[in-house]
């Protein structure tokens, strides 16, 4: 490792993402990561500090491909604007979509390792939302890490292992782990999940985050420091809460707009949350069973005898037809695609679709 690879090692950097970067590194461009974008520029952190960028050369009219936080930069040397001229392939984004009405996505975070599911043990555990916050993660690339938080109000072991399992099922190989930010425990097994990678927070309002990111911060908190270069006048320093550095290496990633992300596109990672579905599915007489009426499907019988919760099948429903709703709004190929699968269904008629909404009850 040279100095610059060992200067970013704290920040994600590794070997493959110095080999990607050797061109550019030819060119005498520096590497930083992207701490956040605003008003046609960034913060980026860099072996030297963070610099302020310009970013007209990776601000292309399509909106995923603009550059955002957490993507590994090539920033000129000096320059009076100094400017990003590009940005390494990302491993992994985090896409929402936009509640404009010409809905496009935005890409909220990029090359993002795990991210970390808040999930209250302070109320009864809502598994829609597990199953729902669990399919955007996988969608993204990041592996999902579900955090059921505040287990200092569950004592019980044995009671506390029951919900463990209970989101464990909801979320097939994920790691579950139960963390009290207010005891303390738990919170250094998180820390060993997460040093050295990139992660960031989802989860509802009130589930945790906040105590959480502080308590994985510890006391040092370093935020990141954004320098700003006012017209040679001086500089005048701000903090942000944008991308924090952990104390044993790697980074959070705590964006507004990402906390509450909305399903966007996540009909991979919905397949697998419902990995147990989509593997019963295989065994279906038809290779296109809907799980409705057909005859020979194998996930209906596995509803009726018990193997298959009622309760996970309509969930898989619930998350494809909602996401389908949102692809369709954007593709005009899609909502063709759709229109043509209403019609089919139209043939196998209103009465099938009622019995089998009777039978699932
Ligand atoms: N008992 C207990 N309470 C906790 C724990 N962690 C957080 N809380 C409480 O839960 C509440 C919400 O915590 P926050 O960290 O603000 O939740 P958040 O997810 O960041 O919420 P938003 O900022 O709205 O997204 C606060 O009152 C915390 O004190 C814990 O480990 N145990
Ligand atoms: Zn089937």
């Amino acid at each position: 490792m040279n100095d610059i690879d060992t200067a970013l090692a704290p920040y994600g950097w590794d070997d493959a993402w110095a080999t990607a970067f050797a061109p550019y590194a030819a060119q005498g461009l520096l590497p930083g990561r992207v701490v956040r974008v605003d008003r046609g520029q960034c913060d980026v952190l860099t072996p030297g500090g963070t610099l302020r960028a310009d970013t007209s050369f990776v601000t292309p009219h399509d909106p995923l491909r603009v550059i955002c936080t957490g993507d590994w930069a090539a920033v000129e040397p000096a320059g009076s604007p100094r400017f990003v001229r590009d940005y390494l392939p990302r491993r992994t984004a985090f896409v929402r979509s936009t509640s404009s009405r010409r809905s496009e996505g935005q890409i909220l975070a990029a090359n993002v390792d795990h991210a970390l599911i808040a999930v209250s043990l302070a109320a009864e555990l809502d598994l829609d939302r597990v199953e729902r916050f669990t399919a955007l993660a996988w969608e993204s690339g990041a592996q999902p890490v579900l955090v059921l938080t505040k287990a200092d109000l569950v004592p019980h072991p044995v009671v506390r292992e029951h919900l463990v399992q209970d989101a464990g099922t909801a979320a097939p190989g994920v790691q579950v782990l139960p963390v009290s930010a207010a005891t303390g425990e738990g919170v250094d097994v998180l820390a060993a999940v997460v040093a050295g990678t990139t992660s960031v927070l989802l989860g509802q309002s009130g589930a945790g985050k906040s105590t959480l990111a502080n308590a994985l911060l510890g006391d040092d908190v370093m935020e990141v420091q954004d320098v700003r270069e006012v017209d040679g006048k001086g500089r005048h320093t701000t903090t942000t809460r944008n991308l924090l550095v952990l104390p044993g290496g790697g980074v959070l990633i705590d964006t507004p707009g990402l906390r509450g992300v909305g399903l966007w596109d996540a009909g991979t990672g919905v397949g697998q949350v419902f990995s147990e579905i989509e593997e019963l599915a295989g065994s279906c007489r038809f290779h296109d069973c809907a799980h409705l009426a057909e005859p020979g499907c194998a996930v209906l019988a596995a509803v009726a005898d018990g193997t298959l919760p009622g309760r996970r099948l309509d969930s898989y429903r619930k998350l494809l037809r909602e996401n389908e709703r949102i692809v369709a709004k954007t593709d005009a190929r899609a909502r063709a695609e759709l229109r043509r699968q209403w019609k089919l269904r139209g043939a196998q008629g209103r009465a099938a679709s009622e019995a089998k909404r009777g039978r699932l009850r």
